[in-house]
């Protein structure tokens, strides 16, 4: 699904009108009226208090119109017109007229701090203050309110965006910002939904069709795109009847050190589970016994240093090599990565220390094989490509740095961000019970395996971030959130494979 700009939705809107004839008050009235079913649909006439406070834009002539249809319905609406500004838009007054129809309650106008209402647990606030229009921080007594309507404890439902949230840029440390709920958003996602400064005022998250024109959405560019089961199913390359193990890559995994031997196993399990035709491992010495046993299916090589990497078989070759979880960052090791990139052509997987080592010698940078995958967490991230200054300039940085070295880079978070060249693509699977020790090893040999079996290593990172996340879920779901383990995460790549072709849940129903 893209990701859209408030200017590119404005647009939309714009051309929707033309082509379907409609006026702006019509869209309006067809946006607000999906919210109002979704909000019908669960509260089912409760008599609960609902207050909704409206701006004096269009995202207030929103909340107008679901104030009127959950009037019309006998609902406990009280209405406040949040006055920041006298310049009503003209949507916002043919809304404020039409709610005179049907109510004898009058909207209370606040303008200062002393006309705040009270808010209480167990009151709905429906959040219509500011949508795509806010051009400026809230400041002054309006931050008051949010601070009010924050601490309230009462359910906040924020309508198109939580107000004080900008589409395309973060609110700054001291603006205030609605933190919602729930957030019901009009035609697509929007980008600080899913950034890690902004990603909590959201809280769940549905996206409503609201039936802007076809045909100018799909020819509008966008390089940034949410990837839930629709999109991973599309890069999904089914297995053939006629096959054998030859045709499903042969992934190599290089990594491990005394007491870090585990990683290489969690990595190769993934990669196995994933599909790989032949996986082997090259480790140190000591920890032989422990792959040969914990999994019998790979091969094991083994380096000469007992307990360190400190050196590649010049005369290997694989589909993918898979580099760096608990290698370390001895200088045998670096040596051991060094000689891998000058001897190596196929596309690689660099994780954890592998990153940590490229960092300090940033030499091996210009060495990797062009359209390499790295899987940094922010950490990580950091030492690679130094500090930023929030999370846009991070994404022009990351941006920056794949176009450098021909790279793609998977930034590991909440919401992982696949970034390739000027394309984005964030994950909508996954769940906190992933924050775990050695989740990072499963990716990378994930997302190994998909590149040995030839998938192009951009697809193969969104993929597999996208199926690591819902191995995850499944995991989770079946045992909570804290009991996951990596090695659970490992052992449900097979049934989230098999979920892509599941009756489709709304990503969009995700955050
Ligand atoms: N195509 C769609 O997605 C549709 C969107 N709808 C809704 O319309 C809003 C956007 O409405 P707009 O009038 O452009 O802006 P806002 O209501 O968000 O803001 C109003 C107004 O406020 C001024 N302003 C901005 N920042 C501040 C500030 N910090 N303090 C005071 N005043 C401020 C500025 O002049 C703004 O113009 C969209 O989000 C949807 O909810 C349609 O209803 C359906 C189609
Ligand atoms: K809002």
């Amino acid at each position: 699904m893209k990701i859209l700009t408030a200017k590119q939705l404005a647009n939309a809107d714009k051309v929707t009108l033309e082509k379907q004839d409609i006026t702006s008050e019509e869209l309006m009235e067809r946006a607000a009226t999906l919210v109002f079913n979704e909000i019908h649909n669960r509260l089912q006439g409760a008599p609960i208090p609902i207050k909704i406070f409206c701006g004096i834009g269009n995202n207030g002539g929103d909340g107008l119109v679901i104030a009127r249809h959950l009037i019309q319905h006998g609902y406990h609406v009280t209405v406040f017109v949040v006055n920041y500004s006298d310049k009503r838009s003209d949507d916002f007054l043919a809304n404020y007229d039409k709610l005179k129809e049907v109510t004898r309650d009058w909207p209370q106008l606040i303008k200062k701090t002393d006309d705040f209402p009270e808010i209480n647990t167990g009151d709905f606030v429906i959040d219509a203050m500011f949508g795509i229009g806010l051009n400026r921080p809230i400041k002054g007594w309006l931050a008051d309110l949010v601070e009010l309507i924050n601490k309230s404890q009462a359910f906040i439902l924020a309508i198109d965006m939580p107000s004080g949230l900008f589409s395309d840029k973060i609110p700054g440390n001291d603006a205030a910002v609605i933190k919602a709920n729930f957030t019901l958003s009009f035609q697509a996602p929007k980008l600080v939904f899913f950034l890690p400064e902004t990603m909590d005022y959201v809280g769940d998250l549905q996206i409503l069709d609201i039936g802007l024109d076809r045909e100018f959405l799909s020819n509008i560019q966008s390089k940034v795109y949410l990837v839930g089961q629709e999109e991973a199913l599309s890069l999904y390359k089914p297995r053939k009847a006629n096959s054998h193990k030859g045709d499903y890559g042969h992934a190599l995994i290089v990594g491990g050190s005394y007491g870090k031997i585990g990683s290489v196993l969690l990595t190769a399990t993934s990669a196995l589970k994933t599909g790989s035709g032949l996986c082997s491992l090259y480790i140190p010495k000591c920890g032989y016994h422990a792959l040969q046993t914990g999994l019998p299916e790979a091969m094991v090589l083994t380096d000469e240093g007992e307990e360190l990497l400190s050196s590649f078989p010049a005369d290997f070759t694989s589909d993918v090599v898979c580099f760096g979880m608990g290698a370390g960052t001895a200088n045998e090791t670096v040596e051991a990565l060094r000689e891998l990139l000058e001897n190596t052509n196929s596309p690689m997987v660099i994780d954890a220390d592998g990153l940590n080592i490229l960092s300090k010698n940033r030499d091996l940078l210009n060495l990797l094989p062009k359209n390499s995958v790295l899987t940094p967490h922010p950490g990580e991230l950091k030492r690679l490509i130094g500090d930023w200054a929030d999370d846009f300039d991070k994404l022009e940085k990351v941006r920056d740095f794949s176009r450098k070295y021909g790279l793609t880079i998977v930034v590991k978070g909440a919401h992982s961000f696949t970034i390739d060249r000027e394309e984005t693509y964030i994950n909508n699977s996954g769940n906190p019970g992933m924050a775990t020790a050695g989740s990072g090893d499963v990716l990378s040999g994930v997302i190994a395996s998909l590149i040995g079996q030839g998938y192009e290593p951009v697809s193969a990172a969104v993929l597999g971030v996208f199926l690591h996340g819902s191995a995850g879920d499944i995991a989770a779901s079946k045992i909570g959130y804290e009991s996951v383990l990596a090695g659970d995460i490992a052992k449900n790549i097979g049934k989230a494979i098999r979920d892509l072709f599941q009756e489709p849940v709304h990503d969009s129903e995700k955050n």
